[in-house]
C-alpha cells in the first residue's frame, strides 16, 4: 500500500488544469534529444491524465541556466521531442507564469497537453519563493509530481506548489518509490548491495548507510582500491583515495558492527595505459605491480559476485565494478550484470539499479529491461540510497 496520494486518487479529472512536475531534463547534441529515456517514463502519466480529459499543464526545468532565459536552456525543442514520443500534439508558451502561460492555458482545451517554458528562467525557482510558487499555481487546479530525479530539490515546482494544490504522486514518481521500497525500505532478504564508480569521496554517505542495512555489501570499481590501500595492500598506480583511507577503515568497521559483509576485489585486471585495448593481465590484488592499474576486477572476483547475486533476494546496484566504458575493462560489470538479469528473470531476484553510468553500463549489457526497476535519476537516487529525505517527495507524503 503506497504511502502517497496517487492519481487513483482524484476522483474527477475531467476539464481540470493540472500542473504536472516532469523531468524533461535530457541529453541534446545538435538541437536533438539524444536520448528520450526521460520523457518515455513520464508519458504514461500524460496520456493517462489527457485520456481522462484533464487539461495537462507540463513544467520542468532544463539545464542549469544563470542568467534567467537564453536559447540554449530552452524547452521548446523538448516539446517537440515529446509530442513524438507520446504521439498527440505538446502546445508551448514562452513563460511558465504570466500573462504567456495564462493565455496558453486558456485557450487549451480538455486532454491538451501544454508545456511550460524552463521553470529555471526565474530566480524564485530554485529559491523555493512563496510568490513564485503562487504564480505557478494560478494556472493549475491540481498538481501532479512525476519527476522523482528532481525530487532532492527542493524548489518551487517540486516542493513549493505540493503546498498550495492538492498534489499527487505521478505513475513513475509511484514506480519508483515502490520499486525503492522493496529495495532498501522493507526488502526480501538477504539484500546484497553493489557499489562501484570512481572515487569513495563522492559515495561515502551511501557507504555509511548502506552497511546499515543490507547483509553484504560488494565494493568495485576505483573505490575498491581505496579500501584495498586502507586494508595495506599495494594498488600500484590504480586510482585511489589514499587520504580516505581512515573513512574506508570506518565504513569496514560500521559493516562488522552491523553483521554485513564486505567483499572487496580478490584480484583486478590491470593495465599500464587507460584506454581502449590496452594490454592486460588478470593479477591477485597482493601482487598489483608498481606501475600497474586495476581497471576492472578479475574473474575470481566476479565469481565472488556472482555468488553473492544467486544468494541474494535483493540487489541494490550503483556504480560500475570497472572502467567499462573502454574494452576489455567492461567484462566484470557485464558478467554481474546479466548474471542479476537471469536471476530477476527467473522471479528470483528483485533487483534495484540507479546512477547514470550504471544505467549506461546496464545498457552496454544489454540487460537494463530485465532488472525490476532502472532508476532513470542520478543525484535523487543517491540521495534516497543514502537515507536522505528528498523534499519532493517527502511533501507528498499522505498527512
Ligand atoms: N577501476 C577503475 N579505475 C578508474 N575508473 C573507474 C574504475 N572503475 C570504474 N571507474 C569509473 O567510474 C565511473 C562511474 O562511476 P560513477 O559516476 O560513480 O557511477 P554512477 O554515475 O552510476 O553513480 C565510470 O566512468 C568508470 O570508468
Ligand atoms: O538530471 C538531473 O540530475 P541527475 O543527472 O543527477 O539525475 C535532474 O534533472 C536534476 O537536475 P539538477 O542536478 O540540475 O538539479
Amino acid at each position: 500500500m503506497t504511502a502517497f496520494k496517487t492519481l487513483d486518487d482524484i476522483a474527477d479529472v475531467k476539464g481540470k488544469r493540472v500542473l504536472v512536475r516532469v523531468d524533461l531534463n535530457v541529453p541534446v547534441a545538435d538541437g536533438k534529444v539524444t536520448d528520450a529515456t526521460r520523457i518515455e517514463r513520464v508519458a504514461p502519466t500524460i496520456t493517462e491524465l489527457a485520456g481522462k480529459g484533464a487539461k495537462v499543464i507540463l513544467l520542468a526545468h532544463f539545464g542549469r541556466p544563470k542568467d534567467g532565459p537564453t536559447p540554449e536552456f530552452s524547452l521548446e525543442p523538448i516539446a517537440r521531442a515529446t509530442a513524438a514520443v507520446i504521439g498527440r500534439p505538446v502546445g508551448f508558451a514562452a513563460d511558465c507564469i504570466g500573462e504567456k502561460a495564462a493565455s496558453a492555458v486558456s485557450a487549451m482545451k480538455d486532454g491538451d497537453i501544454l508545456l511550460l517554458e524552463n521553470t529555471r528562467f526565474h530566480k524564485g525557482e530554485e529559491k523555493n519563493d512563496r510568490a513564485f510558487a503562487e504564480a505557478l499555481a494560478k494556472n493549475g487546479d491540481l498538481y501532479v509530481n512525476d519527476a522523482f530525479s528532481a525530487a532532492h530539490r527542493a524548489h518551487a515546482s517540486t516542493e513549493g506548489l505540493a503546498h498550495l494544490l492538492p498534489a499527487y504522486a505521478g505513475r513513475t514518481m509511484q514506480a519508483e518509490l515502490d520499486a525503492l521500497e522493496a529495495g532498501l525500505g522493507n526488502p526480501k532478504r538477504p539484500v546484497v548491495a553493489i557499489v562501484g564508480g570512481a572515487k569513495v569521496s563522492t559515495k561515502i554517505d551511501l557507504l555509511m548507510n548502506l552497511v546499515k542495512k543490507v547483509d553484504a555489501l560488494v565494493i568495485g570499481g576505483g573505490m575498491a582500491n581505496t579500501f584495498l590501500a586502507a586494508r595495506g595492500t599495494a594498488v600500484g598506480k590504480s586510482l585511489a583515495e589514499h587520504d580516505l583511507a581512515d573513512t574506508a577503515k570506518q565504513i569496514m568497521i560500521e559493516a562488522a558492527t552491523a553483521g554485513c559483509a564486505i567483499i572487496l576485489p580478490s584480484d583486478g585486471v590491470v593495465a599500464r595505459e587507460f584506454k581502449a585495448g590496452a594490454a592486460s593481465e588478470v593479477v591477485a590484488v597482493e601482487s598489483i605491480p608498481a606501475t600497474g592499474m586495476i581497471l576492472d576486477v578479475g574473474p575470481k572476483t566476479v565469481e565472488k559476485v556472482e555468488e553473492w547475486i544467486d544468494r541474494a533476494a535483493t540487489l541494490v546496484w550503483n556504480g560500475p565494478l570497472g572502467a567499462f566504458e573502454i574494452e576489455p575493462f567492461d567484462k566484470a560489470t557485464v558478467a554481474a550484470a546479466k548474471a542479476a538479469a537471469a536471476e530477476t528473470r527467473a522471479g528470483k531476484l528483485v533487483s534495484v539499479a540507479g546512477g547514470g553510468d550504471t544505467v549506461a553500463a546496464l545498457n552496454h549489457a544489454g540487460v537494463a529491461d530485465d532488472f525490476t526497476y532502472v532508476s532513470t535519476a542520478g543525484g535523487a537516487f543517491l540521495e534516497w540510497m543514502e537515507g536522505k529525505p528528498l523534499p519532493g517527495v517527502e511533501v507528498l507524503k499522505k498527512g
